[in-house]
Protein backbone atom coordinates (compact mmCIF):
# COMPACT_ATOMS: atom_id res chain seq x y z
CA UNK A 1 0.00 0.00 0.00
CA UNK A 2 1.53 3.56 -1.18
CA UNK A 3 2.71 5.73 1.41
CA UNK A 4 1.99 9.32 0.32
CA UNK A 5 3.46 11.93 2.40
CA UNK A 6 1.93 15.43 2.41
CA UNK A 7 4.00 18.68 3.04
CA UNK A 8 2.31 21.46 4.97
CA UNK A 9 3.61 24.70 5.94
CA UNK A 10 2.54 25.60 9.60
CA UNK A 11 0.12 28.43 9.10
CA UNK A 12 -3.64 27.53 10.91
CA UNK A 13 -4.93 28.15 6.86
CA UNK A 14 -1.97 25.53 5.32
CA UNK A 15 -2.61 23.05 8.07
CA UNK A 16 -6.49 23.48 7.94
CA UNK A 17 -6.74 23.27 3.79
CA UNK A 18 -3.71 20.59 3.49
CA UNK A 19 -6.34 18.71 6.06
CA UNK A 20 -9.48 18.98 3.90
CA UNK A 21 -7.44 18.15 0.62
CA UNK A 22 -6.46 14.91 2.21
CA UNK A 23 -9.75 13.79 3.27
CA UNK A 24 -11.06 14.34 -0.18
CA UNK A 25 -8.89 12.48 -1.54
CA UNK A 26 -9.21 9.69 1.00
CA UNK A 27 -13.13 9.50 -0.24
CA UNK A 28 -11.73 9.40 -3.90
CA UNK A 29 -9.40 6.78 -3.40
CA UNK A 30 -11.77 4.60 -1.90
CA UNK A 31 -14.64 5.06 -4.20
CA UNK A 32 -11.85 4.21 -6.87
CA UNK A 33 -10.21 1.29 -5.56
CA UNK A 34 -7.20 3.44 -4.96
CA UNK A 35 -4.93 2.08 -2.02
CA UNK A 36 -3.07 4.41 -0.30
CA UNK A 37 -2.25 6.24 3.01
CA UNK A 38 -1.58 9.78 4.05
CA UNK A 39 0.83 11.41 6.20
CA UNK A 40 1.18 14.41 7.16
CA UNK A 41 5.10 16.06 7.66
CA UNK A 42 5.35 19.61 8.68
CA UNK A 43 7.84 22.20 7.38
CA UNK A 44 9.41 25.44 7.88
CA UNK A 45 9.59 27.68 5.06
CA UNK A 46 11.83 30.54 5.00
CA UNK A 47 8.42 32.98 4.65
CA UNK A 48 7.11 32.27 7.66
CA UNK A 49 10.53 33.08 10.03
CA UNK A 50 10.27 36.79 8.45
CA UNK A 51 6.87 37.85 8.45
CA UNK A 52 7.66 41.13 9.61
CA UNK A 53 9.55 42.33 6.32
CA UNK A 54 7.26 43.17 3.90
CA UNK A 55 6.99 40.21 1.52
CA UNK A 56 8.10 41.79 -1.78
CA UNK A 57 11.41 43.05 -0.37
CA UNK A 58 12.45 39.81 0.52
CA UNK A 59 11.87 37.68 -2.57
CA UNK A 60 7.85 38.10 -3.48
CA UNK A 61 5.47 35.34 -2.66
CA UNK A 62 6.99 32.55 -4.00
CA UNK A 63 8.88 32.30 -0.59
CA UNK A 64 6.55 30.14 0.84
CA UNK A 65 6.07 27.68 -1.60
CA UNK A 66 9.85 27.91 -2.65
CA UNK A 67 11.13 25.44 0.46
CA UNK A 68 7.86 22.56 0.35
CA UNK A 69 8.61 22.58 -3.62
CA UNK A 70 12.11 21.95 -2.73
CA UNK A 71 11.14 18.75 -0.29
CA UNK A 72 9.10 17.58 -3.96
CA UNK A 73 11.74 17.25 -6.07
CA UNK A 74 14.21 16.07 -2.97
CA UNK A 75 11.76 13.31 -2.27
CA UNK A 76 10.99 13.74 1.00
CA UNK A 77 7.15 14.45 0.39
CA UNK A 78 5.20 13.03 -2.58
CA UNK A 79 2.36 15.67 -3.12
CA UNK A 80 1.87 19.34 -1.47
CA UNK A 81 -1.11 21.86 -1.51
CA UNK A 82 -0.93 25.55 -1.81
CA UNK A 83 -2.94 28.51 -2.04
CA UNK A 84 -3.42 29.07 -5.90
CA UNK A 85 -2.61 32.30 -5.50
CA UNK A 86 0.76 31.89 -3.60
CA UNK A 87 2.03 30.18 -6.66
CA UNK A 88 4.82 31.47 -8.86
CA UNK A 89 4.33 31.55 -12.68
CA UNK A 90 6.36 29.24 -13.64
CA UNK A 91 7.15 25.31 -11.62
CA UNK A 92 10.94 24.04 -10.88
CA UNK A 93 11.40 21.31 -13.65
CA UNK A 94 10.05 17.91 -12.37
CA UNK A 95 7.38 19.24 -10.06
CA UNK A 96 3.57 19.61 -12.02
CA UNK A 97 0.07 20.87 -11.00
CA UNK A 98 -1.56 17.66 -10.29
CA UNK A 99 -5.09 18.88 -9.35
CA UNK A 100 -6.40 22.62 -9.34
CA UNK A 101 -9.92 21.39 -7.07
CA UNK A 102 -13.80 23.45 -7.10
CA UNK A 103 -13.08 26.75 -6.16
CA UNK A 104 -13.93 28.25 -2.50
CA UNK A 105 -15.65 31.90 -3.00
CA UNK A 106 -13.07 34.38 -4.82
CA UNK A 107 -14.21 37.47 -2.88
CA UNK A 108 -12.62 39.54 -0.96
CA UNK A 109 -14.02 40.39 2.43
CA UNK A 110 -13.68 43.22 5.10
CA UNK A 111 -13.69 42.77 8.56
CA UNK A 112 -14.53 45.56 10.40
CA UNK A 113 -15.05 47.03 13.93
CA UNK A 114 -18.79 47.01 13.93
CA UNK A 115 -19.47 48.51 9.97
CA UNK A 116 -21.63 46.23 7.62
CA UNK A 117 -19.97 47.74 4.56
CA UNK A 118 -16.97 49.42 2.84
CA UNK A 119 -19.90 52.32 2.25
CA UNK A 120 -20.32 52.43 6.08
CA UNK A 121 -16.68 52.93 6.99
CA UNK A 122 -16.37 56.45 8.10
CA UNK A 123 -15.12 59.73 6.72
CA UNK A 124 -10.63 58.80 6.64
CA UNK A 125 -11.07 55.43 8.46
CA UNK A 126 -7.56 53.68 8.85
CA UNK A 127 -7.87 50.38 6.89
CA UNK A 128 -5.11 47.30 7.07
CA UNK A 129 -3.83 45.96 4.10
CA UNK A 130 -0.08 45.13 2.57
CA UNK A 131 -1.41 44.16 -0.71
CA UNK A 132 -1.23 46.82 -3.71
CA UNK A 133 -4.07 45.24 -5.24
CA UNK A 134 -6.73 45.66 -2.58
CA UNK A 135 -4.77 49.34 -1.85
CA UNK A 136 -5.67 50.40 -5.25
CA UNK A 137 -8.91 49.42 -5.31
CA UNK A 138 -10.00 50.63 -1.93
CA UNK A 139 -8.83 54.07 -2.79
CA UNK A 140 -10.65 54.11 -6.01
CA UNK A 141 -13.63 53.29 -4.80
CA UNK A 142 -12.64 55.55 -1.20
CA UNK A 143 -10.50 57.68 -1.87
CA UNK A 144 -10.93 59.58 1.63
CA UNK A 145 -9.56 56.25 3.35
CA UNK A 146 -6.11 55.92 4.87
CA UNK A 147 -4.57 52.60 4.47
CA UNK A 148 -1.72 51.10 6.02
CA UNK A 149 0.59 47.43 5.58
CA UNK A 150 -0.70 45.20 7.98
CA UNK A 151 1.16 41.47 8.01
CA UNK A 152 1.39 37.98 9.55
CA UNK A 153 -0.84 34.88 9.00
CA UNK A 154 -4.55 35.33 8.84
CA UNK A 155 -4.78 34.82 13.04
CA UNK A 156 -2.06 37.64 13.45
CA UNK A 157 -4.04 39.80 11.25
CA UNK A 158 -7.29 39.52 12.70
CA UNK A 159 -5.65 40.17 16.00
CA UNK A 160 -3.95 43.19 15.16
CA UNK A 161 -7.52 44.86 13.88
CA UNK A 162 -8.48 43.88 17.50
CA UNK A 163 -5.62 45.58 19.47
CA UNK A 164 -4.38 48.05 17.00
CA UNK A 165 -5.78 51.31 15.43
CA UNK A 166 -7.74 49.83 12.42
CA UNK A 167 -10.73 50.54 11.75
CA UNK A 168 -11.27 47.37 9.33
CA UNK A 169 -8.84 44.67 7.45
CA UNK A 170 -9.04 43.29 4.33
CA UNK A 171 -8.56 39.13 3.83
CA UNK A 172 -9.64 36.97 1.22
CA UNK A 173 -12.87 34.94 2.23
CA UNK A 174 -11.63 31.74 1.13
CA UNK A 175 -9.02 31.57 3.71
CA UNK A 176 -11.62 32.39 6.56
CA UNK A 177 -14.03 30.15 5.46
CA UNK A 178 -11.58 27.32 5.41
CA UNK A 179 -10.46 27.86 8.93
CA UNK A 180 -14.27 28.34 9.91
CA UNK A 181 -14.14 32.11 11.36
CA UNK A 182 -16.64 33.33 8.26
CA UNK A 183 -18.24 35.03 11.35
CA UNK A 184 -15.85 37.87 11.48
CA UNK A 185 -16.64 38.33 8.05
CA UNK A 186 -18.36 42.04 8.06
CA UNK A 187 -18.92 42.28 3.97
CA UNK A 188 -18.11 40.82 0.98
CA UNK A 189 -16.46 42.86 -1.88
CA UNK A 190 -18.36 41.88 -5.20
CA UNK A 191 -15.23 41.12 -7.96
CA UNK A 192 -17.09 44.44 -9.78
CA UNK A 193 -15.85 46.76 -7.06
CA UNK A 194 -12.58 44.73 -6.24
CA UNK A 195 -11.64 42.10 -8.18
CA UNK A 196 -9.23 39.21 -6.49
CA UNK A 197 -6.03 38.18 -7.05
CA UNK A 198 -5.05 35.37 -9.59
CA UNK A 199 -6.06 32.24 -8.52
CA UNK A 200 -7.73 33.73 -5.05
CA UNK A 201 -10.08 30.61 -3.34
CA UNK A 202 -8.75 27.86 -5.80
CA UNK A 203 -6.09 25.46 -4.41
CA UNK A 204 -2.82 23.91 -6.29
CA UNK A 205 -1.69 20.98 -6.03
CA UNK A 206 1.32 19.51 -7.16
CA UNK A 207 3.34 16.41 -6.78
CA UNK A 208 6.02 15.40 -9.82
CA UNK A 209 5.89 14.95 -12.73
CA UNK A 210 7.26 11.34 -12.89
CA UNK A 211 5.07 10.08 -10.23
CA UNK A 212 1.80 8.45 -12.18
CA UNK A 213 0.18 7.02 -9.00
CA UNK A 214 0.02 10.38 -7.23
CA UNK A 215 -1.26 11.86 -10.74
CA UNK A 216 -3.70 9.10 -11.20
CA UNK A 217 -5.12 9.73 -8.11
CA UNK A 218 -5.03 13.88 -8.53
CA UNK A 219 -6.84 13.38 -11.97
CA UNK A 220 -10.01 12.21 -10.17
CA UNK A 221 -9.83 15.56 -7.84
CA UNK A 222 -9.30 17.83 -10.46
CA UNK A 223 -12.29 20.06 -11.45
CA UNK A 224 -12.37 21.36 -14.85
CA UNK A 225 -14.14 24.94 -14.72
CA UNK A 226 -11.67 26.04 -12.34
CA UNK A 227 -8.81 24.86 -13.84
CA UNK A 228 -9.62 26.44 -17.28
CA UNK A 229 -10.53 29.71 -15.12
CA UNK A 230 -7.19 29.64 -13.19
CA UNK A 231 -5.57 28.99 -16.78
CA UNK A 232 -7.06 32.30 -17.91
CA UNK A 233 -6.06 34.49 -15.10
CA UNK A 234 -2.57 32.88 -15.01
CA UNK A 235 -1.85 33.52 -19.10
CA UNK A 236 -3.37 37.63 -17.80
CA UNK A 237 -0.62 37.07 -15.24
CA UNK A 238 2.19 35.53 -17.05
CA UNK A 239 2.06 37.82 -20.11
CA UNK A 240 1.91 40.90 -17.46
CA UNK A 241 5.23 39.49 -15.67
CA UNK A 242 3.12 39.77 -12.90
CA UNK A 243 5.17 37.53 -10.22
CA UNK A 244 5.86 39.74 -7.30
CA UNK A 245 3.34 41.80 -5.41
CA UNK A 246 2.31 44.37 -8.14
CA UNK A 247 -1.80 46.12 -8.08
CA UNK A 248 -3.09 43.70 -10.69
CA UNK A 249 -5.91 41.17 -10.31
CA UNK A 250 -8.18 39.09 -12.52
CA UNK A 251 -11.39 37.01 -12.24
CA UNK A 252 -12.41 34.32 -14.58
CA UNK A 253 -15.25 31.84 -14.15
CA UNK A 254 -17.47 29.35 -17.51
CA UNK A 255 -19.95 31.85 -18.25
CA UNK A 256 -21.48 28.92 -20.46
CA UNK A 257 -21.22 24.97 -20.59
CA UNK A 258 -19.38 24.10 -23.59
CA UNK A 259 -21.18 21.32 -25.87
CA UNK A 260 -19.97 18.35 -27.98
CA UNK A 261 -16.59 19.02 -29.05
CA UNK A 262 -16.86 22.92 -27.77
CA UNK A 263 -15.31 24.32 -24.42
CA UNK A 264 -16.81 26.25 -22.75
CA UNK A 265 -17.05 29.57 -22.82
CA UNK A 266 -15.37 31.77 -20.47
CA UNK A 267 -15.51 35.47 -18.95
CA UNK A 268 -12.42 37.06 -17.98
CA UNK A 269 -11.98 40.38 -16.30
CA UNK A 270 -8.50 41.36 -15.66
CA UNK A 271 -7.22 45.12 -13.99
CA UNK A 272 -4.01 46.85 -13.12
CA UNK A 273 -4.24 50.05 -11.02
CA UNK A 274 -2.00 52.60 -9.51
CA UNK A 275 -1.84 52.05 -5.69
CA UNK A 276 -3.26 55.25 -4.75
CA UNK A 277 -6.41 54.10 -7.12
CA UNK A 278 -6.31 57.00 -8.97
CA UNK A 279 -5.88 54.80 -12.47
CA UNK A 280 -7.77 52.04 -12.80
CA UNK A 281 -7.07 50.22 -16.35
CA UNK A 282 -10.18 47.45 -16.38
CA UNK A 283 -11.10 45.00 -19.15
CA UNK A 284 -13.67 42.10 -19.74
CA UNK A 285 -14.21 39.15 -22.84
CA UNK A 286 -14.85 36.21 -23.20
CA UNK A 287 -13.58 32.94 -24.93
CA UNK A 288 -13.09 29.42 -24.81
CA UNK A 289 -9.35 29.51 -25.38
CA UNK A 290 -7.49 29.90 -21.56
CA UNK A 291 -4.39 31.28 -22.70
CA UNK A 292 -5.35 33.53 -25.68
CA UNK A 293 -8.13 35.26 -23.76
CA UNK A 294 -5.39 36.09 -20.57
CA UNK A 295 -3.45 37.14 -23.19
CA UNK A 296 -5.57 39.33 -24.69
CA UNK A 297 -6.92 40.80 -21.49
CA UNK A 298 -3.17 41.77 -20.87
CA UNK A 299 -2.45 43.24 -24.25
CA UNK A 300 -5.77 45.57 -24.01
CA UNK A 301 -4.30 46.77 -20.56
CA UNK A 302 -1.13 47.18 -22.40
CA UNK A 303 -2.34 49.56 -24.71
CA UNK A 304 -3.59 51.55 -22.16
CA UNK A 305 -0.25 51.57 -20.33
CA UNK A 306 -0.59 48.84 -17.86
CA UNK A 307 3.09 48.57 -18.08
CA UNK A 308 4.45 51.33 -16.98
CA UNK A 309 1.59 51.31 -13.81
CA UNK A 310 3.78 48.24 -13.29
CA UNK A 311 7.22 49.06 -14.06
CA UNK A 312 7.01 52.07 -11.83
CA UNK A 313 5.72 49.97 -9.14
CA UNK A 314 8.11 47.75 -9.24
CA UNK A 315 10.91 50.34 -8.57
N1 LIG B 1 -1.51 36.10 0.54
C1 LIG B 1 -1.73 35.13 1.55
C2 LIG B 1 -2.86 34.21 1.26
N2 LIG B 1 -2.71 33.20 0.38
C3 LIG B 1 -3.90 32.54 0.30
C4 LIG B 1 -4.79 33.12 1.16
C5 LIG B 1 -6.16 32.62 1.38
C6 LIG B 1 -7.09 32.77 0.24
C7 LIG B 1 -6.90 31.88 -0.94
O1 LIG B 1 -6.77 30.65 -0.79
O2 LIG B 1 -6.91 32.40 -2.06
C8 LIG B 1 -4.14 34.20 1.78
C9 LIG B 1 -4.67 35.11 2.80
C10 LIG B 1 -5.40 36.31 2.26
O3 LIG B 1 -5.04 36.88 1.23
O4 LIG B 1 -6.33 36.74 2.92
Amino acid sequence: MRTIIVGTRQSALALTQTGQAVELLKQLAAEHGIECQFEIKKIVTKGDRILDVTLSKVGGKGLFVKEIEQALVDGDIDMAVHSMKDMPFELPEGLVVGAIPKREDPRDALITRGYGSLQELPQGALVGTSSLRRASQLQHLRPDLRIESVRGNIDSRLRKLDEENFDAIMLAAAGLHRIGWQDRISAYLPPEECLPAVGQGALCIECRGGDAFMLDLLGKFQHEPTALAVRAERAFLGRLNGGCQVPLGAYASVSEEGSGSEAPLLTLTGMVGTPDGVTMLKETASGRDPEALGELIANKLVEQGAERILAEVRE
